[in-house]
C-alpha cells in the first residue's frame, strides 16, 4: 500500500447475512454483541429524532414494530431512548426467545413503557384505523435473519403497514434494512415493508444498494456501531471505496508532462451502423487525459465521423485491422492500452482473441465479450459487460445477474480472469483484490454510448500506468461523477458526449476535495 492509500478513509463494506451472523459471533465471544444492540437502538433514535427535528414527523407518537429477533431487539432499545428523549412511543412487539431481545423489553418496561402484542387488530388501531395517526413507525420487524418466503401472519402485518402508510402518508423508518427485502438480493419481493429511511447497521446491505429492492429502503444511512473495522471488513462481501481513495489512486501528471508520456491508446471498433461507439470511447479517452488516441476499424465511416466530431482523434481505416495492428507492433509501434469492441460487430471475437495475444492493458467491450475468451486472458484485461452480456458470458439469464450483481461478478471474473466491470447503476468491479461497489452516478446516464465511453475512460487509465484493478475503480468514479455534473447542467436526459465534456471536471473535484500530498 503506498503512501497515499494510507491516508484514506477505510472503505464502506457491505454486509450480507452470513457476513452479519459471523460478526455477531465474534462480538458474542468478545462479550460485546448486547454493547452493540445498544448502539444500533441509539442510532435508530437518532435517526427518528432527526427526522421529527427536520419536520417530516412534526409531532405525535412514534410507533415501533418489534419482531422476535435481534432487528425487533434494536427497535426496543430505539424505544428507551425515544421515551427517555420525552416522545410519545408505542410498542408493538412479536414474542421473542432471543435473548438480548428479551432483556431490552423488560429494561423498556422498566422505565415505564409497555409494549402490546403485535397483532393485525393492534396494529389497525395503531396505524390510526380508528383514530390518530403516528407522526412515524419503525420497522423492526425483520432484518437479516429473514428467510424467504414470509410467513402468512406477518405478510398479513406488513400489507396493512403499506396499506397505511399509502392512505395516510405515513413515514416509515426502517432498522436495517425494510422487513421482507433478502439482505442479499436486488429483487423486490412482492411483500416488503416499503420505507421513507432505513438505518443499516454495520454497513449497507447488497439489497440497499441495488435496485429494484434499493427502492423499497429510501434514504439510506449507515450506523457504524463501534465494531472494529477490520473485523467487519474480514467479513464483507464487498467494499465501496469513498472518494479519497479514488483520488489517491489517480495518476498525477507534472508541468513538463509529454503527450508521448501520457498514454497512447488504441481504439478498436465501429461497423456499419455502429461507427459512433469508437468516437465516443475516443472522447472519452481523451477527457480521461490519454495523450494520444488513434482509432482503427474497417469502417471508413469511423474516420469521417471522428474528424467533424473530435478533431484531435486520430483516425486509420483497414481492410484488415486484424493484420495492420499485427504489423504496427511489429514495427515498434506500441501503444499503452487497447480499447476493443466498442461497435466493432461480428469481427470482434477473433480480435479480441488476437488482442490478448499481445499482452497490452486491454478493455475488452460489446461484441468482444464472448464466452469463449475464458482462459485467454490475462491480468491487465479489464472486461466491461453490462447484464445482458454478463448473461451470454455465464450462460444464464440477465434476470440472474441482476438479482445479484456481485455473485455473477464474482463468477465472471472467476472464469475470465483480470477485472470485471459489470455495468449498472452501481457498478460492480470483482478483481483478485475482491469485489468493490461504485457510489454515485445520475439516472440519465442510462443512454446508449455510456458503456463506450467508460470503455474509452478505462483505457485512458491503464495507459497512465495504472494497475487494472486501479484504473477500473478510479474510470467507474471519474464516469459516474461526470455524469452527475452533466446531470446536474443537463437534467434528465443525458448523452455520452454531456459525459464526457465533464471528465475533466469530475476529475478536479475528486482531486481537489481530496488533497493527497500537499508538499509534492
Ligand atoms: N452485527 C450487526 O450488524 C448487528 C445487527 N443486529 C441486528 O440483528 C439483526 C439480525 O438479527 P437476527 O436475530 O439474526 O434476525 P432477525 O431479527 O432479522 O429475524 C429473526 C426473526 O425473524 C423470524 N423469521 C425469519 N424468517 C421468517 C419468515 N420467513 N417469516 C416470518 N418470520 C421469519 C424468525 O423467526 C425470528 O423471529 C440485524 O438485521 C440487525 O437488525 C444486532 O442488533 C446487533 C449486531
Amino acid at each position: 500500500m503506498t503512501r497515499d492509500q494510507a491516508q484514506a478513509r477505510p472503505p464502506e463494506v457491505l454486509l450480507d447475512a452470513p457476513a452479519v451472523r459471523a460478526i455477531d459471533e465474534r462480538l458474542a465471544r468478545a462479550g460485546l454483541l448486547e454493547l452493540v444492540m445498544e448502539e444500533a437502538g441509539r442510532a435508530v433514535a437518532q435517526a427518528a429524532l432527526s427526522l421529527t427535528a427536520h419536520g417530516f414527523a412534526t409531532h405525535g407518537r412514534v410507533l415501533l414494530l418489534a419482531g422476535g429477533g435481534a432487528n425487533g431487539g434494536d427497535a426496543l432499545v430505539a424505544a428507551r431512548h425515544l421515551h427517555a428523549a420525552g416522545l410519545d412511543v408505542q410498542v408493538l412487539a412479536q414474542p421473542s426467545r432471543h435473548p438480548l431481545t428479551r432483556a431490552n423489553r423488560a429494561r423498556l418496561r422498566a422505565v415505564g413503557v409497555q409494549p402490546a402484542l403485535l397483532t393485525p387488530a393492534a396494529l389497525g388501531r395503531a396505524l390510526g384505523l380508528t383514530g390518530p395517526v403516528p407522526a412515524l413507525v419503525v420497522d423492526g420487524l425483520l432484518g437479516t435473519g429473514f428467510r424467504p418466503p414470509m410467513r402468512q401472519d406477518l405478510a398479513h402485518l406488513v400489507t396493512l403497514l403499506n396499506a397505511a402508510r399509502d392512505r395516510h402518508a405515513l413515514t416509515v423508518l426502517a432498522i436495517d434494512l425494510p422487513s421482507g427485502l433478502d439482505a442479499a438480493s436486488a429483487a423486490l419481493p412482492d411483500v416488503t415493508v416499503h420505507a421513507d429511511h432505513t438505518v443499516t447497521l454495520g454497513g449497507p446491505k447488497p439489497a440497499l444498494v441495488y435496485g429494484p429492492a434499493a427502492h423499497a429502503a429510501g434514504q439510506v444511512r449507515v450506523a457504524g456501531l463501534g465494531v472494529p473495522h477490520a473485523w467487519v471488513d474480514a467479513h464483507a462481501v464487498a467494499r465501496r471505496p469513498h472518494d479519497d481513495t479514488v483520488a489517491a489512486l489517480l495518476p498525477q501528471r507534472h508541468a513538463d508532462a509529454h503527450k508521448g508520456d501520457a498514454g497512447r491508446v488504441w481504439i478498436v471498433g465501429g461497423h456499419a451502423g455502429t461507427v459512433g461507439a469508437p468516437v465516443l470511447a475516443g472522447l472519452g479517452a481523451l477527457r480521461a487525459g490519454a495523450g494520444l488516441v488513434t482509432l482503427h476499424s474497417a469502417e471508413s465511416g469511423v474516420a469521417t465521423l471522428a474528424v467533424t466530431q473530435a478533431p484531435e482523434l486520430m483516425a486509420r481505416t483497414h481492410h484488415d485491422p486484424g493484420a495492420a495492428l499485427a504489423a504496427e507492433l511489429r514495427a515498434g509501434r506500441r501503444p499503452d492500452a487497447v480499447a476493443l469492441g466498442m461497435g466493432l460487430g461480428p469481427d470482434a471475437a477473433h480480435l479480441a482473441r488476437q488482442a490478448l495475444t499481445w499482452q497490452l492493458p486491454t478493455v475488452l467491450d460489446a461484441d468482444a465479450l464472448q464466452p469463449d475468451l475464458a482462459g485467454a486472458g490475462h491480468a491487465q484485461v479489464i472486461w466491461t459487460p453490462h447484464p445482458g452480456e454478463a448473461a451470454r458470458l455465464l450462460g444464464v439469464t440477465t434476470p440472474d445477474i441482476v438479482r445479484d450483481p456481485i455473485a455473477a461478478a464474482r463468477a465472471l471474473q472467476a472464469r475470465l480472469g483480470g477485472v470485471i466491470v459489470l455495468k449498472g447503476g452501481p457498478t460492480t468491479i470483482a478483481s483478485d483484490d475482491g469485489v468493490n461497489v461504485s457510489r454515485g452516478g445520475h439516472p440519465g446516464m442510462a443512454s446508449a454510448g455510456m458503456g463506450d465511453t467508460l470503455g474509452g475512460i478505462l483505457a485512458a487509465l491503464l495507459a497512465q500506468r495504472l494497475p487494472a484493478p486501479q484504473a477500473a475503480l478510479c474510470g467507474v468514479r471519474l464516469h459516474a461523477r461526470a455524469g452527475e455534473l452533466a446531470g446536474d447542467r443537463h437534467g434528465y436526459g443525458l448523452s455520452a458526449s454531456d459525459l464526457s465534456s465533464e471528465l475533466g471536471h469530475a476529475w478536479k473535484i475528486l482531486t481537489d476535495a481530496h488533497p493527497r500530498n500537499l508538499l509534492r
